[in-house]
């Protein structure tokens, strides 16, 4: 029988070229209708046509949209304008979506402004998903993944130990120490330049004004073209606002591109200042062309070095708040490390504790609380509900961090809750990639500089916690000052700890002294 279908399909080809059309349509159709089926997500009662655009806080959106998550469930959808954005209050839906759909839910969605005016469309983390945004995500993790990591490791160490001596000399001006010391080993990851000599180097100045550029032109509303696509048609000479993109998208890729130049030219003149970073990596493999490499590495400073320093701030802030936490924490070092001798990469494993009390410091304050956000590239559907191609897609990270199905009592910083009774296990939640926490974002956007940053905080934390009482400051008045932990300001895409004072008190002096006679030295000069 099948011989003869055969046979009747070679002798009519015109017949079975229509045939298989037909198949071909039904299945398209009825995958199509899989796709689309579902019934809609829940949605908070919005205003016609504006949906729910005027209901979202402008300051903290992410607490509002905990609120509506706890009546909707944990994931519903806002209606901003015509525009569909999809809220996940849920590390299991997170994860289902994100990390397991990572294919279709990969995108961004479209920056005018910020990502194709301001950036050129060379900023990593804006970039739509494509071409381009593989070849610098490849060399994003060629250079950062976990093996790659351990070489910069040496790095930390000898930031952390000239954080310590600048935290001992100049106690009041710890907050640019801690800034410094994190921006100058990202840039010794990303460049391998040796270490800076203070916060207010000219390199990491530029940057941060370039980051808090794209912050103000990011705020909604900040440029009606994100509304009105259309008006990007204008010629810049009509319109000012481009001309300001196009003028700093200039601007920054000469910035991007000599600190390449410079990393490219001093390595190759003396091989003595080699040091193992992203940019040698680059060098060599030479797949990017040299803007594309220039803002590569760009893209892994500006998104890393201040986002890596505000969790030191939220340290700091609920060291000062739970004294009994680091004086359990400090018990850790001093029986693992000693008073001799600083902590060092090697200690790692044989910290539970500290490992905890880092864990428990992203949970408690996320500098992060709504990520990135990913775009949906085809319709979809998830647990009978249809999300539809197109949408723009939150996870709220600070609403997951307080789940109580989670965590219990989730506004007390209690680091215990990620070890177990012994308090030498680990004891990690379901569909939080192994962290605690997400704070790293999901599937194929995940961050990159995952590795590296866990590295630089676990080692300056444990360095300082090794070296230093953080204490409650006092005020003119000779007050002790209790710093409000509900107090942050909004950077955009992160948030900090508002600024407080706090006292640094060396533990041991004479054991300071001798573990800094031996630490790795740098010529670095301190503020
Ligand atoms: C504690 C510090 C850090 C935090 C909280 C953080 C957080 C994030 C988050 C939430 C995302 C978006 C993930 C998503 O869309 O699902 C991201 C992306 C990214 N991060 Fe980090 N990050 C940190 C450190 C770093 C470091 C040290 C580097 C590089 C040296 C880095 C480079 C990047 C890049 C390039 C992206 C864009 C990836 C893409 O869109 O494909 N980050 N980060």
């Amino acid at each position: 029988m099948f011989r003869s279908f055969l046979d009747a399909i070679l002798a009519r080809p015109d017949q079975a070229a229509v045939l298989c059309l037909g198949v071909l349509t039904v299945l398209f159709l009825h995958s199509h209708k899989q796709r689309t089926k579902g019934k809609p997500l829940p949605c908070p009662k919005g205003i016609p046509v504006l949906g729910n655009a005027l209901q979202i806080q402008a300051t903290a959106p992410w607490v509002q949209m905990a609120k509506w998550g706890a009546e909707l469930g944990p994931i519903f959808r806002l209606n901003l304008g015509g525009q569909t954005a999809v809220v996940i209050n849920d590390y299991r839906v997170a994860s289902d979506l994100l990390d397991r759909r990572s294919s279709i839910y990969s995108d961004r969605p479209r920056m005018i402004m910020t990502s194709e005016i301001m950036c050129g469309g060379y900023f990593l983390p804006f970039m739509r998903y494509g071409n381009l945004w593989r070849k610098f995500r490849k060399a994003a993790h060629e250079g950062l993944s976990p093996q790659v990591a351990e070489s910069y490791l040496q790095v930390h160490e000898q930031e952390s130990a000239i954080l310590v001596e600048a935290l001992a000399k100049q106690p009041d001006a710890w907050l640019s120490h801690l800034y410094r010391a994190v921006a100058s080993s990202t840039l010794s990851v990303c460049y391998g330049t040796p270490p800076i000599q203070s916060y207010d180097d000219p390199v990491v100045k530029d940057v941060q004004e370039f980051i808090h550029r794209l912050d103000v032109a990011s705020k909604p509303g900040a440029y009606l073209v994100e509304m009105f696509p259309l008006l990007n048609r204008l010629p810049a000479w009509l319109a000012g606002w481009k001309r300001f993109g196009q003028f700093w998208h200039q601007r920054d890729t000469v910035m991007f591109t000599n600190l390449y130049e410079d990393a490219k030219r001093k390595s190759r003149l003396d091989k003595s200042l080699y040091q193992p970073s992203i940019s040698s990596l680059l060098f060599e493999k030479q797949e990017l062309d040299d803007k594309a490499a220039a803002w590569t590495l760009g893209s892994l400073f500006s998104a890393g070095a201040f986002t890596t320093a505000a969790i030191h701030q939220v340290f700091v802030l609920a060291m000062i708040l739970h004294p009994q936490v680091m004086c359990k924490a400090q018990a850790e070092i001093d029986r693992v490390v000693g008073k001799n001798r600083m902590p060092n990469a090697g200690d790692r494993d044989k910290l539970p504790y500290i490992r905890a009390v880092m864990r428990e410091t992203i949970r408690w304050r996320s500098v992060g609380p709504l990520g990135i956000p990913h775009y949906l590239i085809q319709d979809d559907v998830y647990e009978g509900y249809h999300i539809p191609k197109n949408s723009i897609v939150f996870f709220n990270e600070w609403a997951m961090n307080r789940d109580t199905k989670v965590y219990d009592d989730p506004e007390n910083f209690r680091p215990e809750r990620f070890l177990d009774e012994t308090e030498q296990y680990e004891v990690i939640p379901p569909f939080t990639h192994d962290e605690g926490h997400t704070l790293f974002g999901y599937g194929r956007r995940r961050c990159p500089g995952a590795h590296v940053a866990n590295n630089t905080i676990l080692l300056n934390l444990a360095t300082i916690l090794w070296a230093f009482d953080i204490q409650k400051a006092r005020d003119a008045n000779g007050e002790l000052v209790t710093p409000d932990p509900d107090k942050q300001v909004d950077e955009g895409i992160v948030v900090v700890p508002a600024d407080f004072p706090a006292s640094f008190v060396i533990r041991d002096p004479d054991g300071f002294q001798r573990a800094l006679a031996q630490a790795p030295q740098s010529d670095c000069i301190h503020p």
